[in-house]
């Protein structure tokens, strides 16, 4: 049994509490928003981010993680600290964090993106806020919606860290009968992925919403991971993770789902829509329209080849018409399918 500290009551860090608790772990909860955690704590229920499904009774939810931290024997020890915490506001919470890290901690980030200020990944955050306190990172990253987790419908993902122990550890704690978790080195290639496929996704909606077939959707899918792998190239991220879970797996439940964020948001977009009446109306967060801001400056500055991901930001941010993403995908000059 490993007492667990979760950071997020979004729709992720709630079903994986949840998850957990069934696999017999202590679990305390903090989730940002107060009325949130108020309602899970009274309901055993979190009706605005994972509607429907019951929480065990057992779950603790608490207002706030630092007092976890600092009274270890009212809680117990943390062994894992699990950040739930979209992407753009991970650093804030980082920043107050570090003053209660004071013992080697595993730290599991299940978030997928890049900081648009910085245009840096997660673990480069973490690393630059948490300076030389003491912790293992691991990314917990793979096909995995959080509305069929919690239902318990079989699902994959990847424990990747560069500390094998340490995503070994993670995969014993996660894994169940319904959750089977993989281990990996790749930080880097897990990271891109899972940052690069909620852009894709919005690009896959974006044909949803604009009533093509699945004949469009299969080619954009497919041109949209070659130019993933120019990005992977830049990075020197090796290209085989990007066929695993946390790169193939994930683009095929994210560009498909019924259940993605980021799918629905290009829905929407394909249908007219503009990005701030969209996004002003979900209360979930869709991590793909932040991280291409981000991906935009990466790709400019970097002259990389990736027209597909530009023409996205240029429909979603700079005026363009969504048709602009139809004529860069089928009217540039024909070429060979693999270049380099
Ligand atoms: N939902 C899924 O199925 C799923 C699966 C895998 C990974 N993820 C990733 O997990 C991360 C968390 O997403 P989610 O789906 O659990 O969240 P969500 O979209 O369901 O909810 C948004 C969360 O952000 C919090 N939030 C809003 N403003 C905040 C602020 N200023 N500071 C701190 N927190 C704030 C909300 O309180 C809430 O917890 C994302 O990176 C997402 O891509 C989600
Ligand atoms: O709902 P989305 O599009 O944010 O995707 C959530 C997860 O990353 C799927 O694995």
């Amino acid at each position: 049994m490993k007492n667990i500290l979760v950071i997020g009551g979004g729709s992720w860090g709630t079903c994986l509490s949840k998850l957990l608790v069934e696999n017999g772990h202590k679990v305390y909860l903090w989730e940002h928003n107060e009325e949130v955690r108020k309602v899970i704590r009274d309901t055993k229920e979190n009706p605005k981010f994972l509607p429907n499904i019951k929480l065990p009774d057992s779950l603790n939810v608490v207002d706030d993680y630092a007092d976890v931290l600092e009274n270890s024997e009212k809680y117990g020890k943390i062994d894992i600290l699990l950040l739930a915490t979209p992407t753009q506001f991970l650093r804030n919470i980082l920043k107050r964090l570090k003053n209660f890290l004071n013992y080697n901690i595993i730290l599991v980030n299940v978030a997928k993106g890049l900081e648009i200020a910085t245009k840096k990944r997660i673990s480069e955050i973490i690393a630059e806020e948490l300076g030389n306190k003491p912790y293992n990172y691991v990314l917990l990253a793979g096909p995995t919606h959080a509305e069929e987790v919690a239902q318990k419908l079989p699902s994959a993902i990847l424990s990747v860290s560069e500390n094998e122990e340490a995503a070994k550890t993670v995969q014993t704690t996660f894994s169940n009968l319904y959750f089977r978790v993989y281990t990996g080195t790749d930080l880097m290639g897990a990271e891109l992925a899972g940052a690069l496929k909620n852009c894709l996704a919005i690009a896959a909606g974006i044909a949803d919403g604009m009533g093509y077939g699945d004949n469009t959707k299969a080619a954009l899918i497919t041109r949209g991971i070659n130019e993933m792998f120019e990005i992977a190239k830049y990075y020197k991220a090796n290209p085989k993770t990007f066929m695993g879970l946390s790169g193939l797996g994930d683009i095929i439940v994210t560009c498909t789902s019924k259940h993605s964020r980021n799918r629905f948001v290009g829905e929407k977009l394909g249908q007219g829509e503009k990005i701030e009446d969209i996004v002003s109306h979900m209360n979930m967060v869709s991590e793909g329209a932040e991280t291409i801001k981000a991906l935009y400056k990466i790709i400019k500055e970097n002259n990389l080849k990736a027209p597909i991901f530009t023409a996205l930001y240029e429909v979603i941010y700079d005026g363009k018409p969504v048709s602009e993403l139809e004529s860069t995908f089928m009217s540039r000059d024909l070429k060979s399918e693999f270049l380099s």
